[in-house]
Order: structure tokens, then C-alpha cells, then sequence
């Protein structure tokens, strides 16, 4: 198993690019991220290179405040796909595999409408990247359009674009839908990247209603070789919380 480092949850006390260094030194593969648009891309860019860690992703822009992305807004075409060209910018000048296009706050055939007609735009414009969109729990996110696997893989086969993807983070999936490694199974074609974290606290992956050793044992089981996002909230120090990754490491 490898893993990714996401950057959004775990060393937040540093900057970017020592959180990058932080990820290499504890050992991940990876580093992905959510929002990293007040960093100098150079920066980031520098860190990787001297690391040698590849990014992974980075998310559209939330918007303003209380929004939670544009994409499904509807009336909001315009800003949608300012967000999309400033992620794309930024995933070139960092060589991010992927973009996770944010919905937004919203409901109804407007909003779906809104959602499909961005990730169009997206998938056409992303020459080559991943366009991932990410179904995320009503606890955490009440309201956000996207909320479960079945309504992504809707708008994936609506859409159509061989490089729109499935962002199948196990702790939004756990919550909203249960049922994860046969999800995981069944929906493999579609996903882009893996997501875990401990459910229902998003701690780290070693703890609570989801036993990951299983998970990793199934993604395995599937020759899924990529890394899987270690996307929770560690707390006050990072590294204390990193024997999970040693033992699933050592498989
Ligand atoms: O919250 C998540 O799970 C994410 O992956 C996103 O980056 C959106 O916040
Ligand atoms: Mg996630």
C-alpha cells in the first residue's frame, strides 16, 4: 500500500512547502491538498522537486464565505469556471494529477444542470488531468449537492469524459451510504483517487466503525497501486499519529 499526505488536515502548522518536506521525512508517497492558492506555486513546486514527492490533487476554490464551491450553483457560470481554469493553472505549474471540482451548496435540476455543464467544461479543459468529483457527508457538508456514489456516478456516465472520475473517500462514503468495500468493488472503474480517515471522528485510519487492515487488504486484493489519501484531522501533532501508516506499509 502507498499513501498521500493531504496537506489540507495534516501538518497545517507548517507552510505548504515544509509540510511537504514533513510528508517525505515520515514516509508517505505522496501529497495532495485541498486549497493552496495564497502559496506561490513555485514554492510548491520547489518542495516537490527537491522531495521528490508527486501532488496528487487540489480542490476548486470554496467561493466566499459560508460557499463551499461554485460548480452547482446555479447563476454562478461565469466565477464556475474562473475556479476551474485558477485550479488547472495551479495543478500545471505544480504537475497535480488532478482536479476535485467542488459543487457548491445547492439543490435541484438547476443545480445538477449547473454541476454537468462545469465539469464539461472541466473535463475539456483539463488536458490530460483527472477531474474528480467527491460526494461528501450531510453531517460535515448539510446541503452540499453532491452526497452520495450513486448521484456521482449519474452525472460520470451524463457527463461522459473518459477523464472525470470518482474522488471514493471511505469516511464520506461510510457515513452517507455504508457498505465500502463492496462499493469500493463495484464502483472501481470510476474512481480517480482514494480517501480514508477514522468514522465518525475523522481521525487517523486505525480506530472506529470502519476497519481499515480490511480495506487495505480489498484495495490490494484489487491491485489498486495507488496512493490513498490519508485525508483526517491529526490533531496537534502529526506524527504522533503515524502508526497506522507504518503497519499498513508493511503489507
Ligand atoms: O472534505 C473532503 O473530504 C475533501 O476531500 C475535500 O477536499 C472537500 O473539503
Ligand atoms: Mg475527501
Amino acid at each position: 500500500m502507498r499513501f498521500s499526505a493531504n496537506l489540507g488536515f495534516l501538518w497545517t502548522e507548517l507552510t505548504l512547502p515544509n509540510a511537504i518536506r514533513a510528508a517525505a521525512a515520515a514516509g508517505f508517497d505522496a501529497v495532495e491538498c485541498h486549497w493552496p492558492y495564497d502559496v506561490p506555486a513555485d514554492d510548491v513546486a520547489a518542495a516537490l522537486r527537491e522531495t521528490g514527492l508527486p501532488m496528487l490533487g487540489l480542490n476548486t476554490t470554496r467561493g466566499g464565505p459560508g460557499e463551499n464551491g461554485l460548480s452547482a450553483l446555479p447563476g454562478r457560470r461565469a466565477e464556475a469556471r474562473a475556479a476551474i481554469d485558477q485550479a488547472l493553472a495551479y495543478a500545471q505549474a505544480t504537475d497535480a494529477a488532478a482536479v476535485h471540482v467542488m459543487a457548491g451548496f445547492a439543490q435541484g435540476d438547476a443545480a445538477h444542470a449547473a454541476f454537468v455543464d462545469a465539469l464539461r467544461y472541466a473535463c475539456d479543459a483539463a488536458q490530460g488531468r483527472v477531474i474528480l468529483i467527491e460526494p461528501l457527508n450531510h453531517y460535515d457538508a448539510p446541503g452540499y449537492f453532491l452526497r452520495t456514489t450513486a448521484q456521482a456516478e449519474a452525472i460520470i456516465a451524463e457527463v461522459g469524459a473518459p477523464n472525470l472520475k470518482l474522488m471514493f473517500d471511505c469516511y464520506h462514503v461510510q457515513l452517507m451510504e455504508g457498505d465500502v468495500t463492496h462499493r469500493l468493488v463495484r464502483l472501481l472503474p470510476l474512481i480517480g483517487h482514494v480517501q480514508v480517515a477514522s468514522v465518525p471522528d475523522r481521525g487517523a485510519p486505525d480506530h472506529g466503525e470502519l476497519n481499515y487492515p480490511h480495506v487495505w487488504e480489498v484495495l490490494t486484493r484489487l491491485d489498486w497501486d495507488a496512493p490513498v489519501g490519508a485525508e483526517y484531522k491529526p490533531g496537534e501533532d502529526t506524527d504522533a499519529t503515524l502508526g497506522w501508516l507504518r503497519g499498513a506499509q508493511a503489507r
